[in-house]
């Protein structure tokens, strides 16, 4: 049968009412048992199929079914047979580990803030367990709903994995996804969807030789006798060498992103695309942008679907990825202004653009032209006094002056100990102080109750680190919801949901703040928190800000300027925090840009302008900082080794960076490049353990092997809100223990 006209890529599994996330939590709480999990996923599945179709997704298989309790490559890994998993239990066990198993690793999916569980490749043998999807499909048809089964596909499984060289077993997993499709097509499923992104994005190993094996794989699955009918897509960018090799392969269809971002980074892609799709397979033109929450300009997109159709014989309309990165629904915001709500569009929103861009619904168009106009000429997304500032900075990069050893020296009257002690910013977010922030949002108690309920907190993480004995204070943190949202929520520009969720990992969502328009800072965002910390104290304490950067990756971007602009203003707005920190007496600030690496460009090509736009930002916020103020910068989340020369180039005065988990091999890392102080975590707070003085002092002296002492901070891996007191308390006595010890035997 063909390939229905219109369809998506994916859509969000969390649930519009976040039904997946409180029933797992519930389950693993042990608050239902599995048959009520299972019945309310099963549910929520269904609901989800018919209000697609309500939608418009009304042909057979336009409707995909890519389904997960708590993630996607786990589910095809369990499928295909990469993994295994007897019972539901010894499935989440696989995701977050039990008493004496760890689970599997998490890392970032392609340029999204979605986090998948990394398959382990070894040995194992590959035993297919097709009855997981076969009950999707059946459960399905059951509803009258003939779904397309989704699976992650081999190459990029592979890709993807951890182990000595994954990729060497492709042919053996190609036959495990061949008795998959076997299995299926003796059900009778016509269509099945599988996502090859991999061959979008610069890996390891390269491009070409990537497309290679796919090549050879989709032939070689392609040509097995007893299968449905198969759409590969490719979200997240443009193929390069990969585009011939799947094209070549002729799948029955072939999806390719050609979201406006995509086209602006490689114009020739729609051309390239009509070049190398054999008229025999359905192109399948991800036309509708997942990826960010504007409203499409239908108009412009028709254009390209003309082109397309002109091209080629057979066109399909869908989304450049899966919704899952963006909210369930606009309709659910009571918050948003009126014509802001215009200018959106989430999952829901995307699949009626999708819909119309596939029937040139005349009405549809004419709203969207609505939109596009409303928000260009709206004075929402401007702000004259900000542009003119942007203007008038430098173009290119911007250099702190004096240059790092003259700051050391004037930074030197801070009178810091050898190897000072600090922490990276939260402490511990009791339950009190949870329950004070909901009450203040709530209005249940009044400003002047919540200040002072903070302001309590905060002299007592002051005078706790007093009593271990800390170098560099903090004020813990504790009027922050979120390192973000805290600020996004201050700044002009910016817009929050109340129920915009986007799931990060497994039952975890996020609730991304909006960019619309020009950025700046009203009034002081951290000051007084700082100020008051400090004069508890005659220990210097630390201002926290959270980066330019971090700030953006965390956030959904504006698509009508470039993201370098909306840099540079959060920027300012930051650099004003500095200079009102300094004035309040304040001499360390920490700049946080845990997601540097986040942002990074699949494409190498790309990556030289990211980062020097995104080190411009980081250092736009210090440039102007007195040379006595010390800043810091702190990194965590992903592995920064390939780009350390760019976490050199922030050109802080100390970088505090996560290395506990990898026993500190990031040191090995670091060249003559990098000038900066530097604190490796040295205890890992992703776990209640409570790391001892010995281990501390040997991961300590494993550090003044690549670091001289003058250099070397002492640290934890990041901040400590999602510890507990009682772990909290020990480990930095044994953290404060640790580093005497070692500077007594220097
Ligand atoms: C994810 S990085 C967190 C840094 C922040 N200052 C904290 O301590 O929580
Ligand atoms: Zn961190």
């Amino acid at each position: 049968m063909s390939f229905p006209h219109v369809t998506i890529e994916g859509y969000p599994r969390v649930g519009a009412n976040r039904e997946l996330k409180k029933a797992l939590e519930a389950y693993w709480a042990g608050k239902i048992d599995e048959a009520a999990f299972t019945s309310t996923a099963h549910s929520l599945r269904i609901d989800t199929y018919r209000r697609l179709r309500d939608l418009g997704l009304t042909e057979d298989y336009a409707i995909p079914a890519d389904v997960a309790y708590y993630d996607q490559v786990l589910e095809t890994a369990l499928t295909v047979g990469v993994l295994q998993a007897g019972t539901l239990d010894e499935e989440f066990t696989l995701c977050r580990g039990n008493a004496d198993t760890a689970p599997l690793e998490m890392t970032k999916w392609f340029d999204t803030n979605y986090h998948y569980l990394v398959p382990e490749v070894a040995d194992q043998a590959f035993e297919p367990n097709p009855e997981r999807i076969l009950t999707i499909v059946r459960e399905a048809a059951d509803a009258d709903v003939k779904v397309r089964p989704f699976l992650v596909g081999p190459v990029t499984l592979l890709a993807l994995a951890k182990g000595e060289n994954p990729l060497a077993r492709l042919d053996e997993l190609v036959d495990a996804y061949a008795a998959v499709l076997a299995a299926l097509a003796a059900d009778g499923v016509e269509w099945v969807q599988v996502a090859e992104p991999a061959l979008v994005a610069d890996l390891v190993p390269a491009d070409a030789e990537l497309a290679a094996l796919a090549g050879t794989a989709w032939t070689k699955l392609l040509n097995v006798d007893n299968r449905p009918n198969v759409l590969i897509t490719t979200p997240y960018g443009s193929l390069r060498e990969g585009l011939k090799a799947l094209a070549d392969a002729q799948p029955e269809a072939l999806h390719v992103s050609l979201a406006p971002s995509v086209l602006a980074e490689d114009p020739t892609y729609v051309d390239r695309v009509l070049e190398a799709v054999h008229p025999e397979t359905t192109l399948v033109a991800g036309l509708i942008d997942g990826h960010n929450v504007w409203a499409a300009n239908l108009r412009e997109r028709a254009e390209i679907l003309d082109k397309l159709q002109a091209g080629h014989p057979d066109v399909a309309v869908s989304t450049s990825v899966s919704l899952l990165h963006v909210p369930h629904t606009v309709t659910a915001e009571s918050n948003i202004p009126v014509d802001v709500a215009g200018w959106l569009a989430f999952a829901d929103e995307k699949i009626t653009e999708a819909v119309a861009l596939a029937n040139r619904d005349e009405d549809a168009f004419a709203r969207a032209d609505r939109a596009v106009r409303t928000r260009a000429e709206s004075e929402r997304t401007r702000n004259a006094e900000v542009a003119a500032r942007v203007a008038k900075l430098p173009e290119g990069q911007v250099q702190r002056e004096p240059q790092f050893e003259g700051r050391k020296e004037a930074q030197a009257e801070l009178g810091l100990p050898k190897l000072p002690t600090t922490t990276i910013g939260s402490f511990p977010q009791t339950q009190e102080i949870r329950k004070a922030r909901a009450d203040h949002r709530a209005g249940t108690i009044t400003d002047a109750q919540y200040t002072e309920a903070m302001k309590n907190e905060v002299a007592e993480v002051v005078k706790l680190q007093e009593d271990l004995g800390l170098d560099v204070l903090v004020h813990g943190e504790p009027e922050r919801n979120d390192m973000v949202q805290y600020f996004s929520e201050q700044m002009d520009g910016f817009i929050s949901t109340d129920n915009g969720w986007v799931q990060s990992y497994g039952s975890r969502c996020v609730r991304p703040p909006i960019v619309i328009g020009d950025v700046s800072r009203p009034e002081a965002m951290t000051v007084e928190w700082a100020k008051y910390a400090q004069s508890l104290t005659d220990k210097p304490v630390k201002g926290m800000l959270t980066g330019p950067v971090t700030i953006l990756a965390w956030s959904f971007k504006r698509d009508d300027v470039p993201v370098s602009v909306s840099a540079d203003q959060i920027a300012l707005a930051l650099a004003d925090e500095v200079a009102d920190l300094e004035e309040a007496g304040i001499d360390i600030i920490q700049i946080d840009e845990p997601a540097l690496r986040e942002l990074l460009p699949l494409r190498k090509d790309a990556r030289p302008e990211y980062l020097d736009w995104s080190i411009r930002s980081f250092r736009l916020v210090a440039v102007d900082a007195e040379p006595t103020t010390q800043i810091h910068t702190h990194l965590c989340y992903s592995e920064f080794g390939e780009i350390i020369d760019a976490v050199a180039a922030l050109d802080a005065d100390v970088t505090s960076i996560e290395a506990a988990r990898s026993k500190m091999e990031l040191l090995t890392d670091l060249n003559e490049g990098f000038h900066s102080d530097i604190g490796p975590g040295v205890w890992d707070i992703h776990s209640p353990r409570v790391p001892s003085v010995d281990e501390l002092t040997e991961l300590l002296t494993a550090a003044l092997k690549h670091v001289p002492a003058e250099r070397l901070w002492v640290n934890p891996d990041c901040g400590l809100k999602t510890r507990g007191y009682a772990e909290t308390n020990e480990s930095l006595k044994n953290l404060v223990e640790a580093r005497d010890r070692v500077v007594a035997s220097l």
